[in-house]
């Protein structure tokens, strides 16, 4: 398939010519997206945590994330593709929501997405807290139809209020259900696992359209088992990739807000990543940094290799 511009995209900073230490931190150290007019992907950063249930933080998961990226280099040899040499990659900056008002922030975390994918065909999101993946699918929905869903996650999300609040970031699949932004065919929790508030909880997650291949699951039947449990159910319908971090144990991710023990590596974390791309990946976050609870970058580095990956994968058929 073709690509979408008709010039050799412009990569990240020559780290052979300028210090990958120095400069301003793009993630990947990819130029902005107003340096390249129009972008094959996207990488925008929504630092938002008002929606959090327990430590906070994840606001300055985007600038955490994207300076743990410098390390980054341009040729991915796990799936054999330089993502920024086959696809136009750009840093769009942050889309600035109010962390006072949540109706309006998720208005206008929409509104930013919406307004970026103007300008970009394709959009990867740092988090933020959870909560973003509500407006986000919001507008995967408007562009392609209810949309199939890969969440990874130690958490369900799909709890139905916390306080009579209904949006937050415990809440944001069951919201997107049932406004109809998913296909309920189609969806797939990964990595799920720890304490639920009653076994009611998986009931309900069942009837919002998700299936879940748990922590134990992977456990018991390995990760390729659990590949291609989630390929049967993914189909081929476009599909929203939504990376909560604390899926991966917080021996790999201490630097979040609602960690459980038990959780996946990063190595079996990328591996799905990069099982999946031969499918129409339409868009993805990666969310629930909080870096005041990190450790050496270790969060940061393991969230901007899954966006690595992410990008990797959505670059193949643009090849
Ligand atoms: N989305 C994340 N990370 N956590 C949801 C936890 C909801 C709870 O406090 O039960
Ligand atoms: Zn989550
Ligand atoms: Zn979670």
């Amino acid at each position: 398939m073709a690509t979408s511009h008709h010039f050799e995209p412009i990569g990240p900073r020559d780290s052979s010519q300028t210090p990958r230490y120095a400069g301003a931190a793009n993630f990947a150290l990819l130029p902005t997206l107003d340096e390249v007019g129009h972008a094959d992907i996207a990488v925008a950063g929504v630092p938002f945590d008002t929606g959090v249930s327990y430590r906070p933080g994840a606001r300055f998961g985007p600038s955490h994330v994207r300076e743990s990226s410098r390390l980054l280099r341009p040729y991915n040899p796990a799936q054999d593709i330089s993502p920024f040499a086959v696809a136009q990659v750009a840093d769009a900056g942050d889309i600035v929501a109010n962390p006072f008002n949540l109706d309006e922030a998720v208005a206008q975390v929409a509104d930013g997405a919406r307004e970026l994918l103007e300008r970009a065909d394709r959009l990867v999101c740092i988090g933020g807290d959870h909560t973003i993946a509500y407006p986000l699918l919001k507008v995967m929905a408007e562009k392609h139809g209810p949309v199939a869903v890969l969440h990874a996650d130690a958490h369900l999300d799909t709890w139905d209020t916390y306080f009579g609040a209904p949006v937050t970031h415990g809440t944001p699949f069951r919201r997107a259900s049932e406004e109809g932004f998913i296909d309920l065919t189609a969806c797939a929790h990964l990595g799920t696992r720890g304490p639920l508030y009653g076994k009611h909880d998986l009931d309900d997650d069942e009837k919002l359209g998700f299936q879940i291949t748990g922590s134990v699951y992977i456990e018991e039947h390995g990760i390729a088992a659990a590949i291609e449990r989630l390929r049967a159910r993914l189909g081929d319908r476009p599909v929203y990739i939504s990376i909560d971090v604390d899926v991966m144990d917080p021996a790999h991710a201490p630097g979040t807000g609602t960690p459980e023990a038990g959780g996946m590596t990063s190595r079996e974390l990328l591996r799905v990543i990069r099982a999946l791309s031969d499918l129409n990946i339409v868009g993805a976050d990666v969310v629930e940094v909080a870096p005041a609870y990190d450790h050496a970058q270790l969060t940061g580095i393991a969230a901007s290799h899954v966006v690595y990956e992410l990008i990797s994968s959505m670059s193949m058929s643009l090849r």
